[in-house]
């Protein structure tokens, strides 16, 4: 099922992708007149193929996969556990720059028994997030075997690779920093944008998905461009403005790209 979300909460868009990413059209005007020229000067409308984005998502059995796409989707959380089998798919659309651009979902089973019917759903990824429980170390420590895997059916140079620690508002905040030290690390690591979160209460769930959504569009126009021959438009369609803020986090409040 797919449905555009937060029609009634547009202004939690966070500051950085606010102007450039909307699930549903801009009103007119509200584009930063960079972006209004950028769209005008290219024929970003005239393909279709960066407009649709694979996405999946890994990791431990129960750590929250489900919920935290359900949170975004749908604006729902489920108390209950009910193992994911194979895999699901969500569709999730949204506006980028004036263009229609949509997130596949793939929301896939963390259980052993059903991984390998999971894993045959990995290919041609664009995006990979590897979800751990920030209250369960084992969690996080098996994240890089969920990348290995993941990355076995994908290529390892342009994918984005985002580390995602669900459960937040069960971490007291002595809990979290410790957490949160071991989570960088990784990230680090597997280069990876780092995200803490929660579904039970939605804390950086829209923020982080529109992150996924803005990175991934932007990855597919600069491909297209690549790809038709122009060059210089790179630096004006860029959404994320320093590299160096890409892959690491703090856990201040409101930061330029990250919880
Ligand atoms: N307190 C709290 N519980 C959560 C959160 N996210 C998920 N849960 C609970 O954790 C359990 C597992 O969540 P799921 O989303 O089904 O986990 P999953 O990763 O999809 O599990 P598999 O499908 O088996 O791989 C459920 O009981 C959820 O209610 C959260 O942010 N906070
Ligand atoms: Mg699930």
């Amino acid at each position: 099922m797919s449905h555009v979300p937060g029609l009634e909460s547009r202004s939690e868009a966070p500051p950085l992708l606010g102007p450039l990413l909307s699930p549903f059209p801009l009103p007119a005007g509200s584009c930063p007149r960079q972006m209004l020229r950028s769209q005008q000067r290219f024929p970003i409308t005239n393909s279709a193929g960066f407009k649709i984005s694979k996405v999946i998502v890994v990791g431990d059995l129960s750590v929250g996969k489900t919920c935290l796409i359900n949170r975004f989707c749908k604006d729902t959380f489920d108390k209950n556990y009910k193992a994911t089998i194979g895999v699901d798919f969500e569709m999730e659309r949204f506006e980028v720059l004036g263009v229609p651009f949509s997130l596949q979902l793939w929301d896939t089973a963390g259980q052993e028994r059903f991984k390998c019917i999971a894993s045959t759903y990995y290919r041609g990824a664009q995006a990979i997030i590897i979800v751990f429980n920030l209250n369960d170390v084992a969690s996080l420590e098996h994240t890089k075997q969920w990348l290995a895997d993941a990355l076995k059916e994908n290529d390892p140079s342009s994918v984005l690779l985002f580390l995602v620690g669900s459960k937040k508002d069960l971490s007291t905040p002595a809990q979290y920093v410790l957490m949160e030290r071991d989570a960088l690390k990784v990230a680090q690591e597997i280069k990876a944008e780092y995200w803490a979160v929660s579904s039970l209460t939605g804390e950086n769930v829209r923020e982080f998905f529109f992150r996924v959504a803005a990175l991934t569009f932007e990855a597919n126009v600069l491909a297209e461009l690549e790809k038709s021959g122009v060059r210089r438009i790179g630096d004006v369609v860029r959404i994320s403005s320093n590299d160096s803020n890409l892959y690491l986090t703090a856990s201040k409040k409101k930061p330029t790209c990250c919880p």
